[in-house]
Protein backbone atom coordinates (compact mmCIF):
# COMPACT_ATOMS: atom_id res chain seq x y z
CA UNK A 1 0.00 0.00 0.00
CA UNK A 2 1.12 3.37 -0.89
CA UNK A 3 2.17 6.09 1.87
CA UNK A 4 0.91 9.59 2.20
CA UNK A 5 3.70 12.33 2.21
CA UNK A 6 2.84 12.35 6.14
CA UNK A 7 3.44 9.23 6.92
CA UNK A 8 7.07 9.47 5.02
CA UNK A 9 8.02 12.42 7.17
CA UNK A 10 6.74 10.83 10.17
CA UNK A 11 8.27 7.81 9.69
CA UNK A 12 11.87 9.30 9.51
CA UNK A 13 11.58 11.49 12.37
CA UNK A 14 10.41 8.41 14.96
CA UNK A 15 13.03 7.66 17.89
CA UNK A 16 10.80 5.84 19.96
CA UNK A 17 7.68 4.76 20.82
CA UNK A 18 4.20 2.91 18.76
CA UNK A 19 1.57 4.40 17.20
CA UNK A 20 -1.22 5.30 19.00
CA UNK A 21 1.01 6.17 21.77
CA UNK A 22 3.37 9.57 22.36
CA UNK A 23 6.21 8.85 20.52
CA UNK A 24 9.47 10.91 20.35
CA UNK A 25 10.39 12.42 17.71
CA UNK A 26 13.79 14.22 15.93
CA UNK A 27 13.35 18.13 15.70
CA UNK A 28 15.28 19.19 12.60
CA UNK A 29 14.56 23.08 12.94
CA UNK A 30 12.96 24.94 15.98
CA UNK A 31 12.40 28.71 14.97
CA UNK A 32 11.42 30.47 18.16
CA UNK A 33 10.09 34.35 18.79
CA UNK A 34 10.05 36.15 21.79
CA UNK A 35 6.26 35.97 23.13
CA UNK A 36 7.15 32.16 24.03
CA UNK A 37 10.62 31.77 24.31
CA UNK A 38 11.44 33.63 27.71
CA UNK A 39 10.22 30.93 30.28
CA UNK A 40 11.79 28.13 28.12
CA UNK A 41 15.24 29.95 28.37
CA UNK A 42 14.62 30.89 32.05
CA UNK A 43 13.90 26.69 32.98
CA UNK A 44 17.04 25.67 30.85
CA UNK A 45 18.70 28.14 32.63
CA UNK A 46 17.35 27.31 36.34
CA UNK A 47 18.08 23.67 35.68
CA UNK A 48 22.26 24.23 34.63
CA UNK A 49 21.16 23.23 30.96
CA UNK A 50 22.06 23.94 27.50
CA UNK A 51 20.56 24.60 23.58
CA UNK A 52 21.16 21.02 22.55
CA UNK A 53 21.40 22.24 19.24
CA UNK A 54 21.82 25.92 18.77
CA UNK A 55 22.47 25.16 14.28
CA UNK A 56 18.95 23.77 14.37
CA UNK A 57 17.59 27.14 16.54
CA UNK A 58 16.67 29.95 14.46
CA UNK A 59 14.37 33.16 16.00
CA UNK A 60 13.08 36.53 15.75
CA UNK A 61 11.18 39.16 17.39
CA UNK A 62 8.01 39.91 15.88
CA UNK A 63 4.76 40.47 17.98
CA UNK A 64 5.57 43.39 19.99
CA UNK A 65 8.00 45.07 17.61
CA UNK A 66 6.75 48.55 17.28
CA UNK A 67 6.10 49.17 13.20
CA UNK A 68 7.08 53.12 13.08
CA UNK A 69 10.08 54.10 15.24
CA UNK A 70 11.46 50.61 16.18
CA UNK A 71 13.79 51.53 18.88
CA UNK A 72 11.14 53.88 20.92
CA UNK A 73 9.25 50.78 22.74
CA UNK A 74 6.96 52.68 25.04
CA UNK A 75 5.47 49.37 26.32
CA UNK A 76 7.22 47.96 28.91
CA UNK A 77 5.73 44.61 28.95
CA UNK A 78 6.86 44.84 24.97
CA UNK A 79 10.28 46.36 25.49
CA UNK A 80 11.23 43.72 28.15
CA UNK A 81 10.51 40.88 25.84
CA UNK A 82 12.21 42.24 23.26
CA UNK A 83 15.37 43.08 25.17
CA UNK A 84 15.03 39.63 27.10
CA UNK A 85 15.00 37.85 23.52
CA UNK A 86 18.40 39.30 23.05
CA UNK A 87 19.70 38.61 25.74
CA UNK A 88 18.88 35.24 25.75
CA UNK A 89 19.85 34.07 21.90
CA UNK A 90 23.00 35.90 23.40
CA UNK A 91 23.77 33.57 26.12
CA UNK A 92 22.71 30.62 24.59
CA UNK A 93 24.39 30.70 21.18
CA UNK A 94 21.78 31.08 18.61
CA UNK A 95 22.04 32.18 15.30
CA UNK A 96 18.83 35.14 15.33
CA UNK A 97 17.42 38.10 13.87
CA UNK A 98 17.28 40.29 16.40
CA UNK A 99 15.39 43.88 16.55
CA UNK A 100 16.26 45.80 14.05
CA UNK A 101 18.43 43.36 11.85
CA UNK A 102 18.44 43.12 8.09
CA UNK A 103 16.73 39.35 8.13
CA UNK A 104 14.02 40.70 11.13
CA UNK A 105 10.14 40.14 10.23
CA UNK A 106 7.54 37.68 11.41
CA UNK A 107 8.76 34.29 12.25
CA UNK A 108 7.10 32.07 9.63
CA UNK A 109 7.97 34.27 6.75
CA UNK A 110 11.87 34.71 8.04
CA UNK A 111 12.40 31.41 8.36
CA UNK A 112 11.56 30.23 4.63
CA UNK A 113 13.48 33.33 3.62
CA UNK A 114 17.02 32.12 4.77
CA UNK A 115 16.44 28.96 3.28
CA UNK A 116 16.00 26.73 6.66
CA UNK A 117 12.20 25.44 5.26
CA UNK A 118 12.37 22.47 3.34
CA UNK A 119 11.11 19.20 2.21
CA UNK A 120 11.23 16.17 4.45
CA UNK A 121 12.15 18.23 8.02
CA UNK A 122 10.01 18.36 10.84
CA UNK A 123 10.08 22.03 12.31
CA UNK A 124 8.29 23.09 15.17
CA UNK A 125 8.09 26.58 17.00
CA UNK A 126 6.23 27.79 19.99
CA UNK A 127 3.67 29.56 17.37
CA UNK A 128 0.37 28.05 16.08
CA UNK A 129 0.57 29.57 12.77
CA UNK A 130 4.05 26.84 12.28
CA UNK A 131 1.99 24.45 9.80
CA UNK A 132 3.06 27.87 7.49
CA UNK A 133 6.48 25.65 6.88
CA UNK A 134 4.25 22.60 5.71
CA UNK A 135 3.95 24.31 2.58
CA UNK A 136 7.37 23.01 1.54
CA UNK A 137 6.69 19.46 2.12
CA UNK A 138 7.67 19.45 5.66
CA UNK A 139 5.73 18.41 8.92
CA UNK A 140 5.70 21.55 11.34
CA UNK A 141 3.39 22.24 14.15
CA UNK A 142 3.37 24.65 16.96
CA UNK A 143 3.96 23.86 20.42
CA UNK A 144 3.68 25.16 23.57
CA UNK A 145 6.13 27.00 26.10
CA UNK A 146 7.30 23.49 28.16
CA UNK A 147 7.84 21.80 25.17
CA UNK A 148 10.22 24.92 23.44
CA UNK A 149 11.91 24.24 26.40
CA UNK A 150 11.66 20.15 26.15
CA UNK A 151 13.30 20.89 21.83
CA UNK A 152 15.79 23.05 23.42
CA UNK A 153 17.32 21.00 25.99
CA UNK A 154 16.73 17.38 23.93
CA UNK A 155 16.08 18.52 20.44
CA UNK A 156 13.07 16.03 20.53
CA UNK A 157 9.34 16.44 20.57
CA UNK A 158 6.41 13.97 22.21
CA UNK A 159 3.39 13.62 19.50
CA UNK A 160 0.69 11.24 19.04
CA UNK A 161 0.47 10.52 15.61
CA UNK A 162 -2.60 12.31 14.23
CA UNK A 163 -5.08 10.76 11.35
CA UNK A 164 -4.28 11.80 7.85
CA UNK A 165 -6.73 14.02 6.01
CA UNK A 166 -6.44 14.83 2.27
CA UNK A 167 -7.98 18.12 1.02
CA UNK A 168 -8.58 17.65 -2.94
CA UNK A 169 -8.48 21.45 -4.77
CA UNK A 170 -9.60 20.91 -7.90
CA UNK A 171 -9.71 22.88 -10.87
CA UNK A 172 -8.78 26.52 -11.80
CA UNK A 173 -9.48 29.88 -10.28
CA UNK A 174 -11.46 32.04 -11.79
CA UNK A 175 -9.88 35.74 -12.07
CA UNK A 176 -10.04 37.96 -9.09
CA UNK A 177 -9.76 34.30 -6.68
CA UNK A 178 -6.72 33.82 -4.63
CA UNK A 179 -4.97 31.02 -2.26
CA UNK A 180 -6.82 32.97 0.85
CA UNK A 181 -10.35 32.25 -0.61
CA UNK A 182 -9.43 28.66 -0.54
CA UNK A 183 -8.66 28.32 2.84
CA UNK A 184 -11.34 30.39 3.81
CA UNK A 185 -14.08 28.77 1.86
CA UNK A 186 -12.94 25.82 2.80
CA UNK A 187 -12.55 26.81 6.76
CA UNK A 188 -16.32 28.90 6.54
CA UNK A 189 -18.05 25.37 4.63
CA UNK A 190 -16.42 22.83 7.09
CA UNK A 191 -15.79 24.90 10.35
CA UNK A 192 -13.27 25.75 12.57
CA UNK A 193 -12.86 22.25 14.68
CA UNK A 194 -12.90 20.02 11.04
CA UNK A 195 -9.34 19.26 10.91
CA UNK A 196 -8.84 18.33 15.02
CA UNK A 197 -6.49 15.36 15.32
CA UNK A 198 -5.69 15.88 11.26
CA UNK A 199 -2.50 16.38 9.68
CA UNK A 200 -4.41 17.72 6.71
CA UNK A 201 -2.56 17.70 3.29
CA UNK A 202 -3.77 20.04 0.96
CA UNK A 203 -3.35 18.81 -2.87
CA UNK A 204 -4.86 18.42 -5.98
CA UNK A 205 -3.86 20.80 -9.27
CA UNK A 206 -4.87 23.58 -8.02
CA UNK A 207 -2.91 23.52 -5.22
CA UNK A 208 0.42 22.83 -7.83
CA UNK A 209 -0.47 25.91 -10.04
CA UNK A 210 -0.30 27.96 -6.88
CA UNK A 211 3.40 30.18 -6.22
CA UNK A 212 5.36 28.68 -3.03
CA UNK A 213 4.32 31.97 -0.86
CA UNK A 214 -0.01 31.50 -1.80
CA UNK A 215 1.20 27.53 -0.72
CA UNK A 216 2.21 28.79 2.33
CA UNK A 217 -0.86 31.56 3.15
CA UNK A 218 -2.49 28.09 3.03
CA UNK A 219 -0.94 26.33 4.98
CA UNK A 220 -0.62 29.67 7.76
CA UNK A 221 -4.40 28.54 8.03
CA UNK A 222 -4.36 25.02 8.78
CA UNK A 223 -4.91 25.57 12.21
CA UNK A 224 -7.68 28.20 11.57
CA UNK A 225 -9.16 24.91 10.53
CA UNK A 226 -8.76 22.80 13.65
CA UNK A 227 -5.26 21.23 12.29
CA UNK A 228 -1.98 21.68 14.01
CA UNK A 229 -0.09 20.54 10.85
CA UNK A 230 -1.05 21.14 7.19
CA UNK A 231 1.39 20.14 4.27
CA UNK A 232 1.87 19.67 0.53
CA UNK A 233 4.17 18.24 -1.55
CA UNK A 234 6.94 19.39 -2.52
CA UNK A 235 7.46 20.03 -6.54
CA UNK A 236 10.02 21.88 -8.61
CA UNK A 237 8.56 25.50 -7.32
CA UNK A 238 9.57 24.22 -3.78
CA UNK A 239 13.07 23.59 -5.04
CA UNK A 240 13.19 26.58 -6.94
CA UNK A 241 12.91 28.22 -3.82
CA UNK A 242 14.51 26.77 -1.73
CA UNK A 243 17.66 27.43 -3.92
CA UNK A 244 20.43 29.76 -3.28
CA UNK A 245 19.07 30.69 0.11
CA UNK A 246 21.44 31.17 2.68
CA UNK A 247 20.73 27.83 4.68
CA UNK A 248 20.34 25.80 1.64
CA UNK A 249 21.66 22.10 1.22
CA UNK A 250 25.20 22.74 0.00
CA UNK A 251 24.58 19.51 -2.58
CA UNK A 252 20.99 21.01 -3.90
CA UNK A 253 21.31 17.93 -6.54
CA UNK A 254 21.46 15.31 -3.95
CA UNK A 255 18.70 16.94 -1.71
CA UNK A 256 16.10 17.19 -4.57
CA UNK A 257 17.16 13.30 -5.63
CA UNK A 258 15.66 12.85 -1.94
CA UNK A 259 13.15 15.47 -1.96
CA UNK A 260 11.46 13.70 -5.00
CA UNK A 261 10.52 11.11 -2.28
CA UNK A 262 8.82 12.44 -0.14
CA UNK A 263 5.78 12.27 -2.26
CA UNK A 264 2.00 11.24 -1.49
CA UNK A 265 2.13 7.65 -3.67
CA UNK A 266 -1.17 7.52 -5.94
CA UNK A 267 -2.48 5.09 -3.94
CA UNK A 268 -2.04 6.84 -0.29
CA UNK A 269 -4.82 6.28 1.80
CA UNK A 270 -6.27 8.64 4.21
CA UNK A 271 -9.12 8.96 7.01
CA UNK A 272 -11.07 11.43 5.37
CA UNK A 273 -10.95 13.23 1.76
CA UNK A 274 -12.50 16.72 0.97
CA UNK A 275 -12.67 18.18 -2.29
CA UNK A 276 -12.82 21.95 -2.92
CA UNK A 277 -13.36 22.92 -6.67
CA UNK A 278 -11.81 26.33 -7.32
CA UNK A 279 -13.56 27.02 -10.50
CA UNK A 280 -16.86 27.57 -8.47
CA UNK A 281 -14.67 29.78 -5.61
CA UNK A 282 -15.72 33.70 -4.74
CA UNK A 283 -14.53 36.38 -2.76
CA UNK A 284 -14.43 35.36 0.88
CA UNK A 285 -15.12 37.79 3.70
CA UNK A 286 -15.14 36.99 7.34
CA UNK A 287 -18.60 38.66 8.79
CA UNK A 288 -18.35 37.17 12.33
CA UNK A 289 -15.53 36.35 15.00
CA UNK A 290 -14.17 33.43 14.07
CA UNK A 291 -12.72 32.61 10.60
CA UNK A 292 -15.62 30.39 9.96
CA UNK A 293 -17.96 33.07 9.89
CA UNK A 294 -17.85 33.64 6.17
CA UNK A 295 -19.41 34.50 3.18
CA UNK A 296 -18.75 34.61 -0.68
CA UNK A 297 -19.00 38.21 -1.80
CA UNK A 298 -22.40 38.11 -3.05
CA UNK A 299 -23.85 35.70 -0.61
CA UNK A 300 -26.19 37.25 2.42
CA UNK A 301 -25.05 36.88 5.88
CA UNK A 302 -26.77 33.69 7.72
CA UNK A 303 -29.49 33.41 9.97
CA UNK A 304 -29.13 33.39 13.45
CA UNK A 305 -28.66 29.64 14.37
CA UNK A 306 -27.15 29.58 18.15
CA UNK A 307 -25.72 31.79 20.82
CA UNK A 308 -22.23 32.30 19.33
CA UNK A 309 -24.20 33.71 15.89
CA UNK A 310 -26.25 35.91 18.31
CA UNK A 311 -22.88 37.22 20.16
CA UNK A 312 -20.95 37.69 16.44
CA UNK A 313 -23.74 40.03 15.45
CA UNK A 314 -23.79 41.57 18.28
CA UNK A 315 -19.85 42.46 18.80
CA UNK A 316 -19.69 42.97 14.66
CA UNK A 317 -23.09 45.27 14.91
CA UNK A 318 -24.12 43.50 11.99
CA UNK A 319 -27.15 41.36 10.63
CA UNK A 320 -28.03 38.37 9.25
CA UNK A 321 -29.58 39.39 5.41
CA UNK A 322 -26.83 42.32 5.14
CA UNK A 323 -24.14 41.62 2.49
CA UNK A 324 -20.36 42.04 2.38
CA UNK A 325 -20.83 45.40 0.50
CA UNK A 326 -23.16 47.16 3.72
CA UNK A 327 -19.57 46.91 5.82
CA UNK A 328 -18.81 50.51 6.59
CA UNK A 329 -14.99 49.78 6.37
CA UNK A 330 -12.85 52.58 8.57
CA UNK A 331 -9.53 50.71 8.41
CA UNK A 332 -7.62 48.23 5.87
CA UNK A 333 -5.32 46.37 7.23
CA UNK A 334 -2.40 44.80 4.36
CA UNK A 335 0.17 42.53 6.54
CA UNK A 336 0.66 39.38 8.60
CA UNK A 337 2.43 35.89 8.06
CA UNK A 338 -0.70 34.95 6.24
CA UNK A 339 -0.64 37.87 3.67
CA UNK A 340 2.32 40.10 3.60
CA UNK A 341 4.89 38.10 1.32
CA UNK A 342 6.20 40.17 -2.14
CA UNK A 343 3.55 39.13 -3.78
CA UNK A 344 0.70 39.72 -1.85
CA UNK A 345 2.40 43.35 -1.50
CA UNK A 346 3.13 43.45 -5.68
CA UNK A 347 -0.75 42.30 -6.27
CA UNK A 348 -2.21 44.75 -3.70
CA UNK A 349 0.39 47.62 -5.45
CA UNK A 350 -1.35 46.51 -8.72
CA UNK A 351 -4.60 47.50 -7.58
CA UNK A 352 -4.08 50.88 -5.85
CA UNK A 353 -1.35 52.15 -8.70
CA UNK A 354 -2.56 55.52 -9.42
CA UNK A 355 -5.16 55.45 -7.50
CA UNK A 356 -6.42 57.08 -3.50
CA UNK A 357 -7.69 55.21 -0.66
CA UNK A 358 -11.32 56.56 0.16
CA UNK A 359 -10.97 59.71 2.18
CA UNK A 360 -12.61 57.93 5.52
CA UNK A 361 -9.81 55.01 5.89
CA UNK A 362 -6.69 54.57 7.39
CA UNK A 363 -4.99 52.42 5.23
CA UNK A 364 -1.70 50.48 6.31
CA UNK A 365 0.74 47.88 4.57
CA UNK A 366 3.15 46.24 7.39
CA UNK A 367 5.72 44.08 5.22
CA UNK A 368 6.13 40.93 7.36
CA UNK A 369 9.83 40.94 6.96
CA UNK A 370 12.44 43.37 6.61
CA UNK A 371 13.96 41.37 3.45
CA UNK A 372 10.40 41.81 1.86
CA UNK A 373 10.26 45.40 2.96
CA UNK A 374 13.44 45.96 0.78
CA UNK A 375 12.22 44.34 -1.78
CA UNK A 376 9.25 46.19 -2.24
CA UNK A 377 10.90 48.90 -1.98
CA UNK A 378 13.64 47.77 -4.75
CA UNK A 379 10.39 47.72 -6.99
CA UNK A 380 8.72 51.32 -5.91
CA UNK A 381 6.14 49.79 -4.18
CA UNK A 382 6.21 51.37 -1.25
CA UNK A 383 5.67 54.49 -3.05
CA UNK A 384 2.43 53.59 -5.13
CA UNK A 385 0.84 53.20 -1.52
CA UNK A 386 2.56 55.70 0.11
CA UNK A 387 1.07 58.36 -2.83
CA UNK A 388 -2.56 56.16 -2.55
CA UNK A 389 -2.44 57.33 0.95
CA UNK A 390 -1.44 54.24 2.76
CA UNK A 391 1.14 54.44 5.32
CA UNK A 392 4.15 52.04 4.89
CA UNK A 393 5.43 50.31 7.79
CA UNK A 394 8.52 48.34 9.36
CA UNK A 395 7.59 44.80 9.27
CA UNK A 396 6.44 42.84 11.91
CA UNK A 397 2.88 41.01 12.91
CA UNK A 398 1.76 44.52 13.68
CA UNK A 399 -2.46 44.97 13.80
CA UNK A 400 -2.79 41.04 12.94
CA UNK A 401 -3.24 40.81 17.26
CA UNK A 402 -2.81 43.64 20.00
CA UNK A 403 0.37 43.51 20.79
CA UNK A 404 2.04 46.10 19.75
CA UNK A 405 0.94 49.83 19.46
CA UNK A 406 -0.97 48.85 16.20
CA UNK A 407 -4.55 48.72 17.00
CA UNK A 408 -7.63 49.00 15.08
CA UNK A 409 -9.98 51.23 17.46
CA UNK A 410 -12.94 50.18 19.05
CA UNK A 411 -15.98 49.79 17.12
CA UNK A 412 -14.07 50.52 13.65
CA UNK A 413 -14.41 47.85 10.92
CA UNK A 414 -11.09 46.50 9.40
CA UNK A 415 -10.95 44.47 6.04
CA UNK A 416 -7.72 42.32 7.20
CA UNK A 417 -4.83 40.23 5.34
CA UNK A 418 -4.26 38.43 8.33
CA UNK A 419 -5.71 34.96 9.95
CA UNK A 420 -7.77 35.81 12.69
CA UNK A 421 -11.03 37.45 13.38
CA UNK A 422 -11.51 36.75 17.30
CA UNK A 423 -13.16 39.50 19.64
CA UNK A 424 -10.60 41.86 20.70
CA UNK A 425 -8.02 39.88 18.38
CA UNK A 426 -7.32 44.19 16.38
CA UNK A 427 -7.52 46.18 19.91
CA UNK A 428 -10.36 45.99 21.97
CA UNK A 429 -13.68 46.18 20.24
CA UNK A 430 -11.79 46.23 17.02
CA UNK A 431 -14.29 44.30 13.80
CA UNK A 432 -12.02 41.97 11.54
CA UNK A 433 -13.14 40.87 8.13
CA UNK A 434 -10.49 38.81 7.04
CA UNK A 435 -9.90 38.63 3.31
CA UNK A 436 -7.02 38.59 0.32
CA UNK A 437 -4.92 40.83 -0.67
CA UNK A 438 -6.71 41.93 -3.88
CA UNK A 439 -10.06 42.21 -1.44
CA UNK A 440 -8.09 44.62 0.94
CA UNK A 441 -7.06 46.37 -1.72
CA UNK A 442 -10.00 47.55 -3.53
CA UNK A 443 -11.99 47.75 0.16
CA UNK A 444 -9.12 50.49 0.61
CA UNK A 445 -10.03 52.59 -2.21
CA UNK A 446 -13.86 51.87 -2.50
CA UNK A 447 -14.38 52.44 1.26
CA UNK A 448 -16.10 49.08 1.45
CA UNK A 449 -15.54 45.59 -0.17
CA UNK A 450 -16.08 45.57 -4.21
CA UNK A 451 -16.08 42.27 -5.64
CA UNK A 452 -12.27 41.17 -6.96
CA UNK A 453 -13.17 39.39 -9.94
CA UNK A 454 -15.05 42.02 -11.53
CA UNK A 455 -12.08 44.35 -11.00
CA UNK A 456 -8.50 42.67 -10.88
C1 LIG B 1 1.61 34.94 20.44
C2 LIG B 1 1.57 33.59 19.78
C3 LIG B 1 1.83 32.57 20.79
C4 LIG B 1 0.29 33.39 18.96
C5 LIG B 1 0.17 32.01 18.33
O1 LIG B 1 0.48 30.98 18.91
O2 LIG B 1 -0.25 31.88 17.23
C6 LIG B 1 0.18 34.44 17.86
O3 LIG B 1 1.21 34.33 16.93
C7 LIG B 1 -1.15 34.36 17.17
O4 LIG B 1 -1.20 34.41 15.94
O5 LIG B 1 -2.17 34.27 17.87
S1 LIG C 1 1.45 37.73 12.08
FE1 LIG C 1 -0.27 37.22 13.37
S2 LIG C 1 -0.66 35.07 13.04
FE2 LIG C 1 1.38 35.50 12.31
S3 LIG C 1 2.72 35.00 14.01
FE3 LIG C 1 2.24 37.19 14.11
S4 LIG C 1 0.47 37.33 15.45
FE4 LIG C 1 0.65 35.19 14.86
Amino acid sequence: MGQAIFDKLWERHVIEGEIGEPQLLYVDQHYIHEVTSPQAFSGLREAGRKVRRPDLTFGTTDHNVPTVDIFNIQDLISKNQIETFAANVKEFGIDAAVHGSDKQGIVHMVGPETGRSQPGKLIVCGDSHTATHGAFGAIAFGIGTSEVEHVFATQTIWQVKPKKMKIDFTGVAPQGIYAKDYILALISKYGVDAGVGYAVEFAGEAIDALEMEERMSICNMAIEFGAKIGLMNPDSKTYEYVRGREKAPSDMEAAIADWGTLVSDEDAQYDKIITIEVDKLAPMVTWGTNPEMGVEFTEEFPQIEDFNDERAYSYMDLKPGQKVSDIDLGYVFIGSCTNARLSDLILAADIVKGKKIAPSLTAIVVPGSRPVKKAAEKMGLDKIFIDAGFEWREPGCSMCLGMNPDHVPEGVHCASTSNRNFEGRQGHGARTHLCSPAMAALAAINGKFVDAREVV
